[in-house]
């Protein structure tokens, strides 16, 4: 997706997906970070945020999600949950096939970063951090374990996942270029084989606006590192990628390679 700071805008962009993902046979969809909007200022971000009530765009994720009985999970703002703070929420839900959400999660690492000539991030500016890992989900899919694109340079939270019984862990994401080129791949097929679980990462792709452009490459990666589905960095239009999820690969591998965390020697994550 190449969300834009029109909610309308957008949900047209996730209906086509929808289509596409209906039509492929899919069973989830899994749309980028901050899909209800990228806006062109921090000022601006806060001003478009609603609650998921007031949403049309959440409202008619859920409409898609009920009519055509496929889950979709979103990357979206919400309002803050500290009074007064001026801060508001970057969450992700997840969304039954009945169309409700049954699960959200409020980002735990917000980006900040201050490269010498590279692009500049104060998400804690603007942005609460959330204080929970939120447990996986059962979904027809698998176990999901719901994280958010800068959370993906943090492998703690993840292996807790693991640990919890996670098989597929999800990054929705709108990744900066540059940290894109050098890492997003890298740390994914990382994450990937140190848990062993699938990694499905949705990216907003393209010019967002005059100020906004992100690195795109959608991915879906296999509990072995090996890269299932790929999307480009250019943005022609709404994409999908597709991947069959098989959960007994994953608890083959699980099998055949344990990953025994020596948590008498180091704390248990
Ligand atoms: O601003 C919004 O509305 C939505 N939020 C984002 O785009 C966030 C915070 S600026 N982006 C990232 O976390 C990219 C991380 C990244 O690029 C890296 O880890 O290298």
């Amino acid at each position: 997706m190449c969300s834009t700071s029109s909610m309308k805008h957008n949900l047209a962009q996730a209906r086509i997906l929808v289509k596409k993902a209906v039509d492929a046979g899919a069973k989830a969809l899994f749309l980028p970070e901050a899909s209800d909007y990228i806006s062109h200022s921090a000022e601006e971000t806060i001003t478009l945020v609603r609650s998921v009530e007031d949403s049309i765009y959440v409202k008619g994720l859920q409409k898609e999600a009920k009519d055509n009985k496929i889950a979709i999970t979103a990357g979206i703002h919400e309002p803050g949950d500290e009074k007064n703070s001026g801060k508001i929420k970057n969450c992700s839900i997840w969304i039954s096939e009945e169309g409700e959400i049954i699960e959200r999660y409020k980002k735990l690492h917000l980006f900040d970063m201050n490269l010498t000539n590279g692009p500049q991030a104060h998400e804690s500016d603007s942005f609460e951090k959330g204080n929970e890992i939120v447990p996986p989900l059962q979904t027809p899919v698998g176990l999901v374990g719901l994280l958010i694109c800068f959370d993906l340079r943090f492998p703690e939270v993840p292996l807790s996942l693991k640990r919890q019984g996670a098989q597929i862990i999800t990054y929705p994401s709108a990744f900066t270029v540059p940290t894109g080129k050098a890492h997003w791949e890298i740390l994914l097929r990382a994450r990937a084989i140190e848990t062993q679980s699938y990694v499905v990462a949705a990216a907003q792709a393209g010019h967002h606006n005059d100020f906004r452009v992100t690195y795109g490459h959608s991915m879906i990666i296999g509990p072995w590192g090996d890269v299932l589905a790929e999307l480009g960095g250019d943005f022609n239009g709404p994409e999908i990628s597709i991947a069959s999820i098989d959960l007994s690969i994953v608890n083959k591998l699980r099998r055949e390679v344990p990953l025994k965390r020596r948590t008498d020697v180091y704390p248990e994550l």
